[in-house]
């Protein structure tokens, strides 16, 4: 599997800022939203171009445009809106594909409660966004939906991902494409992430 860790200065800085116990919620979402548009940056740095002639101020010009490859942005409720619109800023007339999933507290594992996907995902190239990787199972049980649903081309981006939730993903999702701000260093016991960020979900939304 392609994994990408963006060692880029600015995800470095913000991703740091992030990780402030003391963060405010408004400040928590303007950093995962600015987080999530330059890890779009990088993730579609290979999206296929082609030659077009429009009429510039200085007579005809030969430009370059993104190929028609369309594309479905898919937030992973709830924490994953909180990229959403980082992404949606360079990628304005992206679908939206909605995708509710919780993890289960003791168990830990994936619980899918909503769906709203697309038409023609099998066109479409599919962003995931959720600010965590864990143990992999919401990212993987979302991958499959996909994958059932016909998608074929799946990039995810995370802003942090643990070393048990990428071999995971990797182990059943060879094909995807990881692009995260920072490979942390294990879970804790309750499948947390360490150091991680806590709770992303709450931190975005102000509960708890
Ligand atoms: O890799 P995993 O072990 O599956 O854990 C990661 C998942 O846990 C968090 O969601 P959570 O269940 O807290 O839901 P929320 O977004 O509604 O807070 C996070 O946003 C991921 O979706
Ligand atoms: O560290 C973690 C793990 C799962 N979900 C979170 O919000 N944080
Ligand atoms: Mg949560």
């Amino acid at each position: 599997m392609k994994v990408v860790e963006v060692m880029h200065p600015l995800v470095k800085h913000k991703i740091g800022l992030l990780r402030n116990a003391a963060i405010s919620t408004r400040e928590f979402r303007t950093l995962a939203r600015e987080i999530g548009s330059l890890l779009t940056y990088e993730a579609t740095a290979d999206l296929p171009t082609e030659k077009t002639h429009i009429q510039c101020w200085s007579g005809e010009i030969e430009i370059d445009q993104i190929q028609g490859k369309k594309v479905t942005i898919v937030p992973i409720l709830r924490a994953g809106l909180g990229m959403m619109d980082g992404v949606l800023e360079l990628i304005p007339n992206a679908r939206i594909s909605v995708v509710g999933m919780y993890r289960n507290e003791e168990t830990l594992q994936p619980v899918p409660y909503f769906q709203k996907l697309t038409a023609d995902l099998d066109q479409r190239l599919a962003i995931i966004v959720d600010p965590m990787l864990a143990t992999g199972g919401s990212m993987i049980a979302t991958v499959d939906l996909l994958k059932a649903n016909g998608c074929k081309q799946i990039k995810a981006l995370v802003l942090v991902a643990a070393p048990e939730g990428i071999d995971a993903l990797a182990a059943k999702h060879p094909d995807v494409e990881l692009y995260t701000a920072a490979v942390d260093r294990q879970l804790n016991e309750q499948g947390y992430i360490l150091p991680g960020l806590g709770d992303a979900g709450d931190k975005l939304f102000g509960t708890k």
